[in-house]
């Protein structure tokens, strides 16, 4: 990347992105739904459960039986729904401290991320030095954000050193809306938006970005589905982050 492109701050996606898809619905989700009968059993009225249940709507949450039905029917459809989102990364939690779960990142991502934040860190975060700060922006929620790169299967495994901050759609908003990603910028007022790169296996997501003034590319991984035959024309498509 020309030193007059190098983004000051790097926001990536994560699904589709940082890691394949299949990790999240080949694993991460079936580790969820297997969680989730013992956790309803056994946690119902717990305070630590209870806030989760009662984030889902009342008709969906009135028994455990309701909310299983419910739960699998959102994640069949791979609803991406705030109050399943939250869920999940409850469920999720046990899995990563026990060592099931461990984030699969693509071979370029760490390297890449510790490239970027390394040099930030060496020019104090003012770029010119090729750095960048690196945020996450999924629709998967904060603190499942957090749990995934504090267990990747990298050496050190945890990589939530190097990251700045985290948006979801519950603070930031929906990821294919431009003003979700005026609202993350707006955070950081010393970094206009232009200065701001973000990466991301899905075109909407990518176009919301760029609509709202942030430089932004389609990153085309393996195992993610074929793009569409404009797609190439008209934005920037990486496919290792080594190419930035
Ligand atoms: C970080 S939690 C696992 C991923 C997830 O649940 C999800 O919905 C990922 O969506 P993304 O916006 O990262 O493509
Ligand atoms: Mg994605």
């Amino acid at each position: 990347m020309a030193a007059a492109n190098k983004p000051r701050v790097v926001l990536l996606d994560i699904e589709g992105t940082v890691c394949p898809i299949s990790f999240v619905k080949d694993v991460l989700f079936p580790y969820a739904l297997s969680a989730l009968p013992s956790t309803l059993a056994q946690e119902w009225d717990s305070p630590a459960f209870s806030r989760y249940r009662a984030a889902f709507p009342a008709k969906h949450a009135s028994t455990p039986a309701a909310l299983a039905a419910h739960v699998r029917d959102l994640m069949s459809r791979d609803v991406k729904i705030a109050y399943l989102k939250a869920l999940q990364g409850y469920l999720w939690e046990a899995g990563y401290a026990l060592g099931a779960l461990r984030a699969p990142l693509f071979g370029d991502v760490a390297p890449k991320v510790r490239e970027w934040t390394s040099a930030a860190a060496a020019s104090d975060g003012e770029g010119g030095g090729g750095g960048a700060r690196v945020m996450i922006y999924s629709s998967g929620s904060v603190p499942a954000q957090k749990l995934l790169f504090r267990h990747t299967n990298g050496e050190p495994a945890d990589l939530t050193g190097a990251i700045t901050d985290y948006f979801d759609t519950v603070n930031a908003g929906p990821k294919t809306e431009p003003a979700s990603y005026e609202r993350i910028a707006a955070k950081y007022p010393e970094v206009p938006a232009g200065e701001w790169l973000f990466l991301s296996d899905n075109v909407r997501e990518v176009e919301a970005a760029r609509e709202a003034g942030m430089r932004a590319c389609v990153v085309q991984r393996p195992g993610n589905a074929e793009l569409p035959e404009d797609v190439r024309g008209r934005l920037e498509v990486v496919e290792s982050f080594e190419e930035l």
